[in-house]
């Protein structure tokens, strides 16, 4: 199965909440949370991919973003590769751009959201590092 490479965006605000948006129930993983991104262009860079998607998705302007985690994992039907990055640095209150549920979240709450399994060490991460 071929790989999809995925930009995802882990948005911090200044109050150290964490921007959750959640999946339209016909899309792939429909019905959970995550964080905003989506599939990496041919012709565009992860940074590029990411910019695009977090304006696209949610009308975000991002200046900055770090490397945080990389996860391959092999869903049944799909295999994706989630590029993670922290965005700390960016313009923005956080729109629904597509109609999705979206949520500002303290880290200590991420556990009462379900997610899809590929973002379980993603969740993990942000709560050791972020206590
Ligand atoms: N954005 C995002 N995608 C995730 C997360 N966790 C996870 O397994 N995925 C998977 C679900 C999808 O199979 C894939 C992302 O694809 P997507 O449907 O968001 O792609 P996209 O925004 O480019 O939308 P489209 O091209 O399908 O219209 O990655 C996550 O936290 N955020
Ligand atoms: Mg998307």
């Amino acid at each position: 199965m071929k790989r999809v490479h995925v930009a995802v965006g882990v948005i911090i605000n200044d109050e150290q909440k964490i921007l959750l948006a959640k999946r339209h129930s016909h899309l792939h993983q429909g019905g959970k949370w995550e964080f905003p991104g989506g599939k990496v262009e041919n012709n565009e860079t992860v940074t590029q991919a990411l910019i695009r998607e977090l304006k696209e998705e949610v009308n975000l302007d991002v200046y900055t973003s770090i490397s945080f985690l990389e996860i391959a994992h092999n869903y049944p039907d799909k295999h994706v590769l989630l590029d993670i990055h922290l965005v700390k640095d960016f313009d923005g209150i956080g729109e629904g751009l597509e109609n999705q549920e979206i949520k500002w979240v303290e880290v200590s709450a991420l556990s009462q959201y379900e997610f899809p399994e590929a973002n379980i060490p993603i969740i993990k991460k942000l709560m050791n590092e972020m206590i």
